[in-house]
């Protein structure tokens, strides 16, 4: 088989580096990190396989790849891909869809737990030396079991959420989408809403949604004002399905009780940004899929994926 040039611009676990090794010239190279840019450039041009995550790869990118067959994302999302750009060019965009979905949907049912029972808060108020007498009511949570879900993104990781909630803790769980969804063990126990009811009904709202022209922006202050008095939002989609101007305020105006939040608009959370302080709000650095098994498994399939692609197989994985 002929060896191509692959250039991996996020880091992977040696094993699998050895597998690309194994076919391929391999170039690592980080465009994200100053030192590493450089590298990253003068790879371009001669790459026919490009394997990495949290970069933006768009037209200025692939002005510079003339050899580029193939794309291996490693992640399920895909909102920093140029795909039309992609398209036109004829290269193939793969990505991780499954192997995430359960510690994705761990990691939301934790922000969802943790911001109702106020977990870092109370943690932080042991921490902080401030444990002296007994709680009073000021710093008692809400129930989590038995409350409302609407789940926004009804795909493989809003029905893991879906399960959790309703298998787990006995909450009856809403849906809105714009198609009829099979959710096999889950029946009787998920409704398809509409989203004014979605808004009204729901004690949580879990966004699990991919970022595109559609859903950017979706959660904006009319929406806001829409849901629940004292409900709470949780959001492990893309930052910028939300309008986090408009949930700030309605955090500060009483309307939502809390926010937990594990994606932002501008990720890392720049220092200035109210979010990252705001007495409401539990930001976490977008781990939901980071755990060493998940991000293992991750790894191979993106793997898997580009070396199918690069000897002219077609992954299961592909981008449609
Ligand atoms: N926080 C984190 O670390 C992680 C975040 N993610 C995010 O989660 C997203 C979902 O992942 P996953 O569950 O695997 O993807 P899926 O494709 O399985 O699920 C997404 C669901 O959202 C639905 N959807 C898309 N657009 C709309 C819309 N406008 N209104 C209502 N529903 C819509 C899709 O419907 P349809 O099938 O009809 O298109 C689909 O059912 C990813 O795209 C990524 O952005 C993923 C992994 C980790
Ligand atoms: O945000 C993570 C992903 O896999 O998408």
């Amino acid at each position: 088989m002929t060896r191509k040039n692959v250039l991996v611009f996020r880091e992977l676990p040696d094993d699998q580096m050895a597998r690309l090794r194994a076919a391929h010239e391999v170039t690592v190279a980080n465009p994200k990190r100053a030192d590493q840019r450089k590298a990253f450039d003068a790879a371009l041009p001669t790459a026919h396989g490009l394997i990495g995550a949290s970069y933006s790869i768009d037209e200025t990118v692939l002005a510079r790849a003339p050899r580029l067959e193939a794309v291996s994302s490693i992640s399920v999302g895909v909102d920093n891909y140029d795909l039309p750009a992609l398209r036109q060019r004829g290269i193939v965009l793969t990505h991780t869809p499954g192997v995430l979905t359960e510690t994705t949907a761990d990691t939301l049912f934790a922000l969802l737990i943790a911001s109702s029972r106020r977990i870092v808060e109370l943690a932080n108020h042991v921490r902080d030396g401030q444990w002296t007498h007994n709680i009073d009511e000021s710093l008692f949570g809400w129930d989590v079991h038995g409350k409302t879900v609407g789940i926004l993104g009804f795909g493989r990781i809003g029905q893991a959420v879906a399960r959790r909630a309703a298998l787990g803790f006995g909450m009856p769980v809403l849906y809105h989408h714009r198609r009829e969804v099979e959710c096999p063990g889950l029946e009787g126990h998920v409704k398809a809403v509409s989203m004014e009811a979605l808004l009204a009904e729901s004690d949580f709202i879990v966004l699990a949604l991919p970022l595109t022209e559609e859903t950017r922006g979706l959660m904006n202050a009319s929406r806001f004002a829409a849901m629940k008095r004292g409900a709470i939002l949780i959001n492990g989609s893309r930052g910028a399905v939300v309008d986090e101007e408009a949930l700030l305020a309605a955090l500060d105006h009483g309307h939502l009780r809390a926010a937990g939040l594990d994606v932002f608009a501008v990720e890392p959370l720049p220092q200035a940004s109210p979010l990252r302080r705001h007495p409401r709000v539990t930001a976490l650095p977008h781990i939901g899929s980071a755990t060493h098994e998940t991000r293992y498994a991750m790894a191979v399939l993106a793997t898997d994926n580009l070396l199918q692609e690069l000897a002219g197989e077609r992954s299961e994985c592909r981008v449609p």
